[in-house]
């Protein structure tokens, strides 16, 4: 099975609306969400270019091209995608590719912008072939074709549109068709943010909670938190609650430690999924390789939940490396488990030192 064309049935439903504004974190307003470029921590070159262009858009009085966001979960493309608006001055609409079923649905919405809106479309790699080839005029000519009726009864309208900007994320970059792709004019890729970025994010969150964290404890939670701004508010608040009962509110570094290892996520940030996964590959399949949908039947995980939320940190972290013939662990993984190098790994290692040398 191609899993890059799966279904991916994370929550993206129930954290999406297209009625324009953002939802995050499970909250109907997430108060953590930064507003402007200033509050977003990281991502510079992101940035930099994104400032760049929309200045340039603004002084043609423009509406901005088209961006597409990509890079794993929760590193901040709908954010990015608020700010975005809220730079440009326009209003932000947010739907999802799942929500889009039919041509219908989307004409409802780009009829519906204001010019120079910015219309975002979460997992946009989701969006229904039909619905694909409606947007391709829209992008591009600002203009939609509806056919209705058929045979001789068949009528074609083409409906004006206001120019707007399409913001698209996706996990998936490498599954969004061609044409689709080439009618981005700005392709940006997201990188997991280092621990210094996630400290200063938690710091910032821990200031609009109104709870006092110590630096260090801030960096604890920056470096299990897998390079993610979403992980490191979500430990945040967890950590907040054992601070209220365990040090009088305050997060410092023994109550941060106590919590984590509590949650079970270890000191490079992998929690019971990561670890079964790893262990896996090395108990089951002898370090690799092995394909994903084994792997995910092995652990009882989504095959999807293993490819954009356990493999992106893993490889990063040099825990993990993507073969044709599948994945497999490196020795680096074995000790960070306390667990044996398998001795194909050992094989495979040493062979590269003979051949090196
Ligand atoms: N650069 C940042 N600085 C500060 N906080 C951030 C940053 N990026 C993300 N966040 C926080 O992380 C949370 C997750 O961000 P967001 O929902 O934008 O991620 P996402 O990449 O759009 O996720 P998905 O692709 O799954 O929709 C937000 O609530 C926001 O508070």
């Amino acid at each position: 099975m191609d899993w890059d064309a799966q279904d991916n049935d994370l929550d993206l439903e129930d954290r999406l609306t297209d009625t324009g504004y953002i939802p995050g974190d499970g909250e109907t307003e997430n108060p953590l969400r930064p507003r402007t470029f200033s509050e977003y921590i990281g991502q510079d070159k992101v940035k930099e270019n994104l400032k760049i262009y929309i200045e340039a858009a603004k002084s043609r009085k423009e509406s901005l091209d088209h961006v597409l966001l990509y890079g794993p979960p929760g590193l901040g493309k709908t954010t990015l995608a608020g700010i975005v608006a809220n730079e440009l001055g326009v209003d932000l609409r947010i739907t999802s590719g799942p929500a889009v079923e039919k041509p219908g649905d989307l004409a409802a919405l780009l009829t519906n912008l204001s010019p120079g809106d910015v219309l975002f479309i979460d997992e946009v790699h989701r969006l229904p072939r039909t619905v694909e080839e409606i947007l391709y005029p829209a992008m591009e000519d600002f203009a939609l074709d509806i056919i209705t009726g058929k045979g001789q009864m068949a009528a074609s309208y083409h409906l004006p549109l206001p120019k707007f900007t399409l913001v698209g994320a996706t996990t998936r970059a490498g599954q969004l068709s061609a044409p689709l792709r080439d009618r981005f004019g700005v392709v940006l890729r997201l990188e997991l943010y280092n621990p210094r970025e996630l400290g200063l994010i938690v710091q910032r969150s821990a200031k609009i909670l109104n709870c006092e964290i110590d630096a260090d404890a801030a960096l604890e939670l920056a470096s299990r938190s897998r390079g993610t701004p979403r992980i490191v508010n979500r430990l945040l608040k967890r950590v907040r609650d054992f601070a209220e009962v365990m040090s009088g509110g305050v997060i410092t570094l023994n109550t941060a430690q106590v919590a984590l290892d509590r949650m079970e996520i270890d000191e490079l940030g992998l929690d019971q999924s990561d670890r079964n996964m790893l262990t896996a590959i090395i108990k089951n399949y002898g370090g690799g390789p092995v394909g994903l949908e084994t792997l995910a039947a092995a652990t009882g995980e989504e095959a999807v939940t293993l490819l954009d939320v356990n493999e992106p940190y893993l490889m990063q972290i040099g825990f993990l490396t993507r073969t044709p013939r599948g994945r497999c662990v490196t020795p680096a993984a074995c000790a960070h488990l306390g667990l044996p190098v398998p001795s194909r790994l050992r094989d495979d290692t040493e062979g590269l030192q003979l051949k090196l040398e």
